[in-house]
């Protein structure tokens, strides 16, 4: 998650280069319903809108997910629903997508853009909070039955989150979070302190990457696209 009032918000140091990203690979190739729910995310939400994830790393998922021929799709963090519609577009028609959010009202600012996409039939969205969701999925009948499930609430529940998506992402299936190098501030010294709002993530954030390598349940890379993107897959 990050904002606008964030420090220099992305990981890539040049924005330069990361205009030139955007503007030579990932815009030309962006939907048109995720253009237009980008747009309407900046006009009604202002700084917040840059909690959508950026257009690159929505390609780069959304081709992993086409890679991967998943079928059946968890989100953790619907905002507006970019990442949301990316996913839902990228899956075949009968595919199923699970999507939690503690915000109701983003989700239906977003819901026109996916509605005239033509995939709302693909999405259950469950207006929860993410952690008592999860659990009546295991009750019920989703265990081990994920091909991917993407991450992107907030950091310091990742280390509880992953202990149950173990249990509802199937063998060889993938679980993504997001934002896992946190601004840089990951690899940020005291002396390099930035503002405390955005500072007081940084343990959470460091303490699930050491967690994550030592844990042998999942193979895992981090990759650096957008603020950090950590993908395990369940072996
Ligand atoms: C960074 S935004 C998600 C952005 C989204 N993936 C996109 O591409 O637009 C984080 C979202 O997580 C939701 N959230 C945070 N903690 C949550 C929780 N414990 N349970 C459910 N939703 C949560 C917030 O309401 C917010 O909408």
């Amino acid at each position: 998650m990050e904002d606008l009032s964030a420090p220099k918000s992305k990981i890539l140091k040049s924005p330069a280069l990361a205009k030139y990203i955007l503007e030579t690979s990932a815009y030309p190739k962006e939907h048109e319903q995720l253009k237009k729910l980008r747009e309407t995310t900046v006009e009604k939400y202002g700084a917040k809108s840059l909690m959508n994830v950026p257009v690159d790393e929505a390609q780069f998922l959304s081709f992993l997910i086409k890679m991967m021929k998943a079928e059946k799709t968890l989100e953790i963090g619907v905002f507006t629903g970019y990442s949301l519609l990316s996913t839902a577009l990228a899956l075949p028609p009968h595919a199923k997508i699970i999507a939690i959010d503690v915000d109701r009202e983003a989700y239906e600012t977003g819901l026109p853009f996916i509605q005239k996409a033509g995939v709302e039939d693909k999405i259950d969205f469950i207006h929860a909070d993410a952690l008592s969701a999860l659990q009546d999925l295991l009750q019920g009948k989703h265990g081990e039955s994920f091909d991917f499930v993407f991450v992107d609430a907030e950091k310091e529940n990742f280390i509880e989150f992953h202990e149950v998506l173990l249990k509802l992402v199937k063998k060889g299936g993938t679980i993504a979070y997001d934002n896992t190098l946190w601004l840089g501030t990951v690899a940020m010294s005291e002396d390099e302190k930035i503002e405390d709002k955005w500072w007081k993530k940084r343990k959470p954030t460091l303490e699930f990457n050491t967690y994550i390598a030592d844990d042998c349940r999942v193979e895992s890379t981090i990759v650096s696209i957008g603020d950090g993107v950590t993908l395990c897959r369940r072996i």
